[in-house]
């Protein structure tokens, strides 16, 4: 049952919508009825024998979890009171059903049910959409790299080591200004070379060095990418572009990695230093031996990301280590999607830097370049983003209740009934992804289901060295799902995905545009879904004000991808090949089946139902976070509580959950709405409120916790699981932006 740790008076409305008011402010807060209080006073006398048999049955669902089901009996109840006799006929008959369907249901007592996923939903809104006209960028030029006036080695290098001999669009203009000596803007659409579109002017300039490059200059070239992995995969790409230049040594600093084994690789000496800003600013702070004197060239990949994730600090520190000493400096920013902050950025840390945007109408004017202007229309043009024109966009709308079938059963479709397809599952929070990364091992490829349905998953909360592992493994893998947080949006090279789906919608277009990113790259194919609540649709209409248009996949469409699985088949009844009814009917009993076998998995034990609290927990953390501009669309208040829960495997909506908890220590609590308008209030803030002024935690603005969580998720790697661990050992810091942070003694 839903219960809240405040009195305020309580009423029901006629639509299940419980109001709740209270001198200060009035709430609507979203609780089913079916989590209303029993009305087992109204029940027909019953023999003792019958009252005994019913007491053993309910003492045994408890012990199982199970109080959902005396819930559903007496909201039944309370609803039509049908007859004892058709009460248990009923239950008999599901019983039955779901003994017949998964057998095991029963080894501990009575048949455990599943109330039902396809009432109570709200109305699926017809999605009128402002016709958009998607902006084209072209790929490919007709030039090759030994036109550019490269190095040959450089050249064969680029055609042997990395196998690419046609220069793309972005590569076609940023390499000659960039080997001219100016700053630039650099903006193409995902998987369009931008990485190449920097590295072989840099490489280029510092082999054609009169006294050659060594060790000892320490680094000349600062590439700054704001996730591990992506470090990781643009130091590679260093590494092979470097072959034929071996006195040039690359090397690469990001968090997660030991300190130690870092400092001692800067004091030997890097001469292309990519790191993450974090852990730069802690070099910056800690070692001695890093020394930006002659440092040439400053490059910041998806450097709107950098700045978004409140890496500005960071960043401030950076660049104030780098100007304090050293020559005059190019200065390079890349990113898919420039922004405000971008320009911001560039006002303060760029030279008369050259605006390379490859998109626009006059997509064949590809050799123009034009300084960077103030001008606010050329800054609103900026707002519109280009995706990849081989990709196919859809966007699916479920409600909350039917969301984590939806995923399995499209999951099922693809992995399952369909080969080769290699999936990119992005979720909101670490915690969710653990969770649907153990249930889906668990219920969808287990032993007895699909074996050969693999799993993987990816955050800001695992070790290093099993981050490095998996990135290394989806890399090379030809198909599986990865199951994972925006820690993967940007700028990752993972080949040969074929789809993306984004089962919890990105805090913004800009996010959007480069989870889909992950696909169609480089003139390629693929496709991607984006699951949508009924509440949510107004986000198409924001990606419209991008310039993205999406097109409708029907929830029913990837539902019916069960009927092709016996595993999960229903009753029975529907035999019909040719009504579309019957067939409906099927694939919801189906999709039921399904969702029962994930809740009996949620509840079999103690520890899955507080993980899956946790994902459900940290979901809505995640939800406050969306910025002002959006909360028209995600607005915690619009979440039904039960539903989400069910969206986690859950039969209720749990008791005592924060919203607003941080995800390293104490976290924030919504508190009173005078002091911060954009704070969402929800059910579970509100519950909290009694308690949210206990001393010693801290308070955050929505767009905090964003920026904690986020840089959670793209953390240096000092903070969370790998930290936690070590606490003796250390003291505690705080790190530019006020992160708490350890250090070691
Ligand atoms: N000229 C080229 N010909 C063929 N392939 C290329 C060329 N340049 C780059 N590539 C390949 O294209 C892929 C995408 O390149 P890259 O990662 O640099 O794209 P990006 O524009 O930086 O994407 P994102 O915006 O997602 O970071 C890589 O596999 C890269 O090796």
């Amino acid at each position: 049952m839903c219960q809240f740790n405040v009195s305020l008076p309580v009423r029901e409305t006629n639509t299940g919508v419980l109001m709740m008011s209270s001198a200060e402010d009035q709430l609507c807060l979203n609780i089913s009825s079916s989590f209303s209080s029993s009305s087992s006073a109204r029940r027909k006398p019953v023999s003792a024998q019958q009252r005994w048999a019913r007491k053993k049955q309910r003492a045994e669902e408890r012990k199982l979890g199970s109080i959902e089901e005396e819930r559903k009996r007496s909201f039944k109840q309370r609803r039509v009171q049908p007859s004892e006799e058709e009460e248990e006929e009923e239950e008999e008959e599901e019983a039955q059903s779901a003994d017949r369907r998964t057998p095991q249901r029963k080894k501990d007592g009575g048949a455990i049910k599943t109330s039902s996923l396809f009432k109570h939903n709200p109305e699926i809104p017809e999605i009128h959409r402002a016709a958009v006209s998607q902006v084209k960028e072209q790929i490919f030029t007709t030039d090759s790299f030994s036109d550019l006036d490269l190095h040959p080695h450089l050249v064969a290098t680029l055609n042997k080591v990395l196998n690419v001999s046609t220069v793309t669009s972005v590569q076609k203009q940023t390499i000659p200004v960039l080997l001219s000596g100016r700053d630039a803007v650099v903006r193409s659409q995902t998987g369009s070379g931008k990485t190449l579109s920097y590295a072989i002017p840099v490489v280029q300039s510092l082999q054609a060095v009169q006294q050659k490059v060594s060790r000892s200059d320490g680094p000349l070239a600062v590439v700054i990418v704001p996730t591990r992995e992506l470090a990781q995969q643009t130091f590679q790409t260093f590494q092979k572009l470097l072959k034929p230049f071996t006195w040039i040594v690359p090397g690469v600093l990001m968090g997660g990695e030991k300190r130690k084994a870092e400092k001692a690789r800067l004091r030997k000496g890097i001469n292309i230093l990519v790191s993450t800003p974090g852990r730069l600013v802690d070099h910056i702070r800690n070692t001695l031996s890093i020394a930006f004197s002659g440092v040439r060239w400053l490059i910041l990949d998806e450097a709107d990301r950098t700045l978004d994730l409140g890496f500005e600090k960071d960043l401030t520190v950076i660049l104030n280590s780098l100007n304090s000493t050293g020559p005059s400096r190019q200065n390079v920013l890349l990113s898919a999607t420039l922004t405000h902050g971008v320009t911001r950025l560039a006002d303060v840390c760029l030279n008369d830097p050259v605006s390379i945007h490859v998109s626009g109408p006059a997509s064949s004017d590809l050799t123009s370049s034009s300084a960077v202007t103030s001008d606010p229309g050329a800054a609103s043009q900026l707002e519109s983003f280009t995706v990849p024109e081989a990709l196919k966009q859809f966007v699916v709308v479920v409600p909350s209740k039917i969301r984590l079938v939806c995923l399995a059963a499209f999951i099922l479709d693809k992995c399952k009934f369909s080969q080769n397809n290699k999936l990119i599952v992005f979720v909101s929070s670490c915690e969710a992804v653990e969770f649907l990364h153990t249930l889906f091992t668990a219920v969808l490829a287990g032993p007895s289901a699909n074996p050969q349905l693999s799993f993987l998953r990816l955050h800001g909360n695992m070790k290093q060295e099993e981050r490095s592992e998996v990135f290394q493994q989806f890399s090379v893998s030809p198909s599986g799902v990865l199951l994972c947080t925006d820690v993967a949006a940007r700028g990752l090279d993972l080949p040969q995905v074929t789809w993306i789906v984004q089962y919890t919608p990105p805090t913004a277009a800009t996010e959007y545009v480069h989870r889909v990113g992950r696909t169609a790259r480089i003139g390629g194919r693929g496709s991607s879904l984006i699951f949508l609540t009924p509440a949510e649709t107004g986000f198409i209409n924001e990606l419209a004000n991008h310039n993205i248009s999406l097109s409708d996949m029907k929830l029913q469409d990837i539902l019916s991808s069960l009927m092709q699985d016996d595993t999960y088949r229903g009753r029975g009844k529907y035999h019909s090949k040719t009504s579309s009814r019957a067939l409906e009917q099927e694939t919801r009993e189906r999709a039921t089946v399904l969702q029962t076998e994930f809740e009996n998995f949620v509840h079999a034990d103690v520890q899955s139902v507080q993980a899956a609290k946790k994902a459900l927990q940290s979901f809505l953390r995640a939800y406050t976070t969306y910025p002002a501009h959006l909360k028209h669309v995600f607005h915690i208040r619009s979440l039904h509580l039960g539903h989400a829960a069910k969206s986690f495997g859950l039969r209720d909506a749990p008791q005592g959950l924060s919203a607003t908890k941080g995800p390293s220590g104490p976290g924030s609590r919504i508190h009173n709405k005078n002091q911060n308008q954009n704070q969402a209030r929800s059910p579970l803030n509100n519950q909290k409120k009694a308690s949210s002024s206990r001393a010693g935690e801290k308070r955050f603005s929505a767009g905090q916790r964003e920026v904690r969580l986020s840089r959670f998720e793209f953390s240096n790697g000092l903070e969370g699981g790998d930290a936690k661990k070590k606490k003796k050992k250390k003291k505690k810091t705080f790190d530019a932006s006020g992160e708490e942070e350890e250090e070691e003694e």
